[in-house]
């Protein structure tokens, strides 16, 4: 058996060596896609110093309580106001620049207007007060966001906030999606006896959809060679392929000879569970080039912990980010058991489904790799080495769905 992070190690460098090419895309196209170049401000934001409140702009040392000031000028948010005028107030608006020889912003509240439109102040102003210096959320030339990050919501407003129209990223990838095993029935469809239904495919064609990914999904292919090497060929111009089932040790299994038929293979028993036998390799395209492939095994949860653990870094890796960005052991943190485990696996490592709240972790009853509800009620994995034995309180190491798929 292979050690996960022996496997990532031997894995995980292929996909950084073809990374996908990149294109320019509008502003609003770009959501989750991933930054091909460092993006840098050609401006300051803001571009002026400007009033952090509604009332007026003043000059410090000209302020003395129980001292009348005209109003000189009115300076609303898009103008472009004049020097003030010494022993002058500009009223002002919020984002309004501050007129030149301004130094501070008195908000309206704390002002007393005559009835002749000068104004009176209750408390001194301190230099510097209400206003919002040139240049203090993105100064010109600062590098913004870099190559390899994936764009939300806010990457995607802060380029806008620097006035670019489009963007450089790179080009999305496509993945083909199969299901292997004679039992599997669609959704929709009566189960005959001993079926069951094809979930694994959903599962990762909504992972899939989530991180940006177009799939091609050929379905359920039953346990046959020839259906499983013409599923394979339909796939190969994927940037990838996942398939789940048939890589143990059955003769049903024809995944594995199918791979070696159409392309080449590896595999390998993982010391970790669940997830232990996984294939990987590539088929290969008619015209040249190839398709990675990975084939999961056929339990829900252990292709659903694969995929996440395994596959998901991989293809984010291959759209072009870095490994530091993908790899998720950086984000294990230590977490309370609120459990035993009294009798751990003593070959493979184990993913635990837990449910973490306030730092405490409440494992999920049944921990069997054909339970996907262990999923569905679980906010992460506690991850414990070979023979680790857990005492209710100890610290473990845990990693969040959410830290997964980030
Ligand atoms: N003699 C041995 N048997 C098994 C071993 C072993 O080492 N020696 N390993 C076990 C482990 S661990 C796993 S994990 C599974 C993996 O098996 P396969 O990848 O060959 O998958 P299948 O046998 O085709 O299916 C396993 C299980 O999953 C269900 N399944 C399959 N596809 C789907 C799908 N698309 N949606 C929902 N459920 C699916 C299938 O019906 C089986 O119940 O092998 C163990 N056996
Ligand atoms: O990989 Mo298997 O998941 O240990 O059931």
């Amino acid at each position: 058996m292979i050690d996960l992070n022996e496997l990532l190690e031997q894995v995980w460098p292929l996909a950084s060596q073809r990374s996908s090419q990149p294109e320019t895309v509008p502003l609003r196209r770009a959501l989750g896609r991933v930054l091909a170049a460092d993006v840098s401000s050609a401006i300051d934001v803001p571009q002026h110093d400007n009033s952090g409140m509604d009332g007026y702009a003043v000059c410090v040392a000209d302020c003395q309580l129980a001292t009348q000031f005209e109003v000189s000028q009115r300076v609303p948010a898009g103008s472009s106001p004049s020097p003030l005028k010494p022993g002058t107030v500009a009223r002002i608006f919020t984002g309004a620049p501050i007129p030149p020889g301004a130094d501070a912003v008195v908000m309206q509240e704390d002002v007393v207007v005559n009835e002749d439109g000068s104004v009176a102040f209750a408390v001194l102003p301190k230099q510097g007060q209400w206003i919002r210096s040139a240049g203090e959320d993105i100064s010109r030339g600062q590098v913004l966001l870099q190559q390899g990050t994936r764009l939300g919501a806010i990457h995607i407003g802060l380029l806008a906030s620097i006035g670019v129209p489009q963007v450089n990223v790179f080009k999305r990838l496509k993945v083909g999606v199969m299901a292997t095993g004679s039992e599997l029935q669609s959704p929709g469809q009566p189960l005959q006896a001993g079926q069951i239904y094809n979930s694994n495919e959903f599962v990762w064609c909504g992972l899939l959809e989530s991180m940006h990914i177009d799939v091609q999904s050929v379905g359920v292919v039953p346990d046959n060679f020839e259906a499983t090497c013409a599923a394979l060929e339909s796939l190969a111009d994927c940037d990838a392929v996942v398939s789940s089932g048939g890589v143990s040790v059955g003769e049903e299994d024809h995944v594995k000879p199918a791979i070696e038929e159409v392309g080449e293979l590896r595999s390998w028993k993982v010391a970790m569970k669940p997830g232990k036998p996984i294939a990987f390799g590539h088929i290969n395209r008619q015209g040249g080039g190839h398709s990675w492939f990975f084939g999961l095994p056929g339990n829900p949860v252990s292709s659903a912990v694969a995929f996440k653990l395994i596959v998901k870094p991989f293809l984010n890796l291959l759209e072009g980010q870095s490994l530091h960005q993908v790899d998720w052991r950086h984000r294990t943190r230590k977490v309370q058991a609120a459990f035993d485990w009294q009798k751990p696996d003593s070959r493979r490592e184990e993913f635990l489904r837990v449910d973490v709240q306030s730092g405490k972790a409440t494992l999920f009853a049944n921990q069997s790799s054909g339970v996907l509800t262990s999923l569905a009620q679980s906010t992460g994995l506690v991850r414990l080495a070979k023979g680790q034995q857990v005492n209710i309180g100890d610290w473990v190491d845990y990693v969040s769905y959410q830290d997964l798929m980030k």
